[in-house]
């Protein structure tokens, strides 16, 4: 990696102000997925540095959340401002550890950067309430005060935007944090990390705790456990949110979760066809399908199916594969090989099922982590990916013929994060918005998310919402002042 400012890539953690490693002195290595190369290694932590960094945090409160909004919100612009100024060294980073193309991550720079200056903007609107007394002699006040000390665990498919959606709305609201970047994408955490050093962001307001798959149960169960963790925001798996939501039961945590997603992709009749094939392929391939949000069943009404499926499957023949640093590549290759085994995994079950293969199929000629996009037809509600999320680059196209089958088919899941259709006929466009039971739907793009609109779901896609003004009510605790005179 060719670093413009080469202190960004930290291979130590960053508890209290202070660049540290292991107690043990135990570190563990972290791997590029485009060609399996060693990139370096970060400490691997347990529930010692853990407590030590949640202690921190808690020292670090009082002072922190008694500045003025407008004081946080200097150190966040300047922190936005560092992240913008090295864009182009965190995509880099981020490119070589999470595996995305290089203009993605750089994308995600900016999206990431933007919940920064989002929040450091909202920080100054923590606005109160008077109300009309009960009582004439009585006076009743709302203020809302920082929840205290959150803890974040964070997910390798945006290993930057993630932290940045948590991070930002905690520091803004006076809130100091303990954080566990995953443990396949810590650089960019770091990264972070030594650009809230050069903003002048506190010792002790921003800590994080580096640790592999097996010592992260560790960390989590630190933070969950400890009383003086007020709250838990999660972003990862619905199984491991349902743990850890269970680990935090009995400190009563307040929490945020963002969990799995099942996106329904929906393409009627009356839909301008170039659009929906154009919106389809963004929300399916990027991040090679790794995204919460993308398309994970594609259900084209029966008029126009084969013209669907003959535009997009040609389309995504042409997407190029290959290592996120190769200019022009628009699929990278996946986290790992379990991500690989369960795209492999969802294939053979709908193949054996009775589906079409259009095009891709099997792993890419690069070899290591890359996988062919591909695309089913014939897909049914019997098959896995119906009810499961594939993460991975694999869009089925199911076929339905009314609305109502296709409103009732895109809900029949336990997910409920976000829903996309196509439609142009305006009362159609309302009630099918209205009937989908999901916490985010777009209609006529296959692209939602921005710092401005609450993002989060329902059923068991998870609870709360990141970004927007909602998103800071996260990290806020109301207090009723009630006032004899
Ligand atoms: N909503 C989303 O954006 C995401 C959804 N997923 C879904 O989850 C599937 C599996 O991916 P996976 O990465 O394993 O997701 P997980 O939900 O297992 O992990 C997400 C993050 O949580 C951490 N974690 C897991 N268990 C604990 C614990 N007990 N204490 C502390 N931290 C913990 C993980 O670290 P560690 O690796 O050490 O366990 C990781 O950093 C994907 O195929 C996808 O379907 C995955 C990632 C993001
Ligand atoms: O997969 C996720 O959890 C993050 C979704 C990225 C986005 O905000 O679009």
């Amino acid at each position: 990696m060719q670093l413009k400012q080469a202190s960004l890539f930290r291979q130590d953690a960053w508890i209290q102000g202070q660049w540290c490693q292991a107690d043990s002195g135990a570190s563990t290595p972290i791997y590029n997925p485009a060609n399996a190369a060693q990139l370096g290694s970060v400490p691997n932590m347990g529930a010692d540095e853990t407590a030590r960094a949640i202690a921190a945090a808690e020292a670090a409160l009082p002072s922190w959340r008694n500045l003025t909004a407008a004081q946080r919100a200097t150190y966040l612009k300047r922190w936005h401002q560092l992240i913008l100024q090295h864009q182009a060294d965190l995509a880099q980073i981020m490119t070589a550890e999470q595996g995305k193309p290089l203009a993605e991550a750089e994308g995600e720079v900016n999206y990431g950067a933007a919940f920064v200056e989002w929040f450091a903007e909202e920080a100054k609107r923590v606005y109160g309430e008077t109300l009309p007394g009960h009582q004439a002699d009585k006076r009743l006040v709302v203020i809302r005060q920082a929840v205290g000390v959150v803890a974040a665990i964070t997910p390798w498919n945006f290993p930057l935007a993630m932290i940045t959606r948590k991070v930002a709305p905690a520091l803004a609201a006076g809130c100091t944090l303990v954080l566990k970047p995953a443990p396949q994408t810590p650089f960019s955490a770091l990264a972070l990390a030594a650009l809230a050093e050069e903003a002048g962001i506190p010792a002790g307001v921003l800590n994080i705790v580096t640790a592999d798959a097996e010592k992260s149960r560790e960390v989590g169960e630190v933070l969950c456990s400890s009383p003086s963790v007020r709250k838990l925001s999660f972003t990862g798996s619905t199984s491991v949110g349902i743990h850890l939501m269970q680990a935090c039961a009995p400190s009563l945590k307040k929490l945020s979760l963002e969990l799995g997603g099942n996106a329904p992709f929906i393409v009627f009749d009356d839909a301008d066809l170039d659009a929906a094939v154009a919106g389809a392929l963004l929300s399916k391939y990027r991040n090679a399908g790794q995204t919460c949000v993308c398309a994970n069943r594609i259900y084209v009404q029966s008029g126009i199916y084969d013209a669907f499926a003959e535009r997009f499957s040609a389309a995504v023949q042409k997407l190029q594969v290959g290592p996120g640093t190769e200019p022009g590549t628009q699929v990278g290759p996946l986290i790992n090989t379990a991500a690989l085994a369960k795209v492999e995994a969802h294939l053979e079950d709908a193949l054996s099922k009775g589906g079409k293969l259009l095009c891709g199929g099997q792993r890419h000629a690069l070899g290591g982590l890359f996988f062919e996009p591909t695309v089913i037809s014939e897909a049914h509600a019997a098959m896995r990916f119906a009810r499961e999320e594939t993460f991975g680059p694999l869009a089925p196209l199911f076929r339905f013929e009314q609305e109502e089958e296709v409103i009732a088919l895109a809900n029949a899941t336990e997910y409920g994060l976000a829903a996309y259709f196509y439609a142009r006929d305006l009362s159609r466009v309302w009630r099918v918005a209205e009937a989908l039971e999901y916490g985010m739907v777009g209609i006529n793009t296959g692209l939602i998310s921005t710092e401005v609109a609450p993002f989060g779901g329902i059923k068991s896609s998870g609870l709360g919402r990141e970004g927007s003004r909602h998103g800071l009510e996260e990290y806020l605790e109301m207090k009723y002042l009630c006032m004899q005179i």
